[in-house]
């Protein structure tokens, strides 16, 4: 039976951006250390962006350090809604900016051609995370496991190897309303390090009603079933 994880409560946006942040840069920092580089993958949406900052100013040997999400809209950096954008406007900045980006978005053909090219950038440059950051929506999608989805039962398949994956817009209004791309569970078993950040009343709600759902059908109590080093910080400021 896995360890129910412990929700760890900021009374404020700063102070839990300051620890996530924190918690990264140790890891990060020990990774380039031992090994002379670290692989770091984040999240998109409207979550990370104080982490990131807090981050981006931290003083780590970023040369070393390579820099990728857990998903992406099927979207080139243009858009607003690309999760890549994000990522080069908040964190790749400040000392960060030394730090080497692989996307998960490139204009192929389909999602599913994006998807084989940036699951072989990622393996080239290493094939496992050192740190990863975690968000979640209030549908209780992480990455872009998205509960209703067809892709969902092969992300959520503990035994294939790590990798990334294209995902189909949801039919009939249900989400994802764009194609997009994902890491798949492996790679969240895999990592040294993973940290699930949330905000707001809502998603503690979410997150307490579905860890201990069906890991077939739920990401989050697929995450759990399959022992991923989860270390969740809240704070109620939305
Ligand atoms: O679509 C996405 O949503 C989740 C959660 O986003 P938030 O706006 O509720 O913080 C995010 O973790 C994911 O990377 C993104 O693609």
């Amino acid at each position: 039976m896995s360890e129910t994880p412990a929700i760890e409560a900021f009374n404020s946006v700063e102070t839990w951006a300051e620890a996530i942040a924190a918690r990264l840069a140790e890891t990060l920092g020990a990774a380039v250390r031992d090994h002379g580089r670290a692989l770091f993958a984040g999240p998109g949406g409207s979550t990370p962006a104080p982490v990131y900052r807090r981050l981006a100013a931290t003083d780590l040997d970023w040369s070393k350090i390579a820099v990728t999400l857990v998903d992406e809209r099927y979207v080139p950096e243009t858009s607003p809604e690309s999760n890549a954008r994000l990522i080069r406007d908040v964190l790749l900045q400040d000392k960060a900016a030394a730090a080497r980006f692989i996307p998960l978005y490139t204009p192929e053909v389909t999602v599913d051609r994006a998807a084989i090219v940036a699951a072989k950038a990622l393996g080239d440059a290493g094939g496992r995370f050192d740190a990863v950051l975690l968000g979640m929506g209030e549908d209780g999608h992480i990455c872009s496991m998205f509960p209703e989805s067809p892709t969902l039962k092969t992300l959520l398949t503990p035994t294939l190897k790590p990798t990334v994956l294209g995902v189909p817009h949801g039919r009939d209004g249900m989400a994802p309303t764009l194609e997009r791309l994902s890491i798949n569970l492996p790679y969240l078993m895999s990592a040294g390090r993973v940290i699930l950040g949330l905000k707001g009343a809502a998603k503690r709600l979410v997150f307490e009603e579905q860890y201990q759902g069906d890991p077939k059908t739920q990401p989050i109590a697929a995450l759990i079933a399959a022992g991923v080093p989860l270390e969740v910080l809240w704070t109620e400021e939305g």
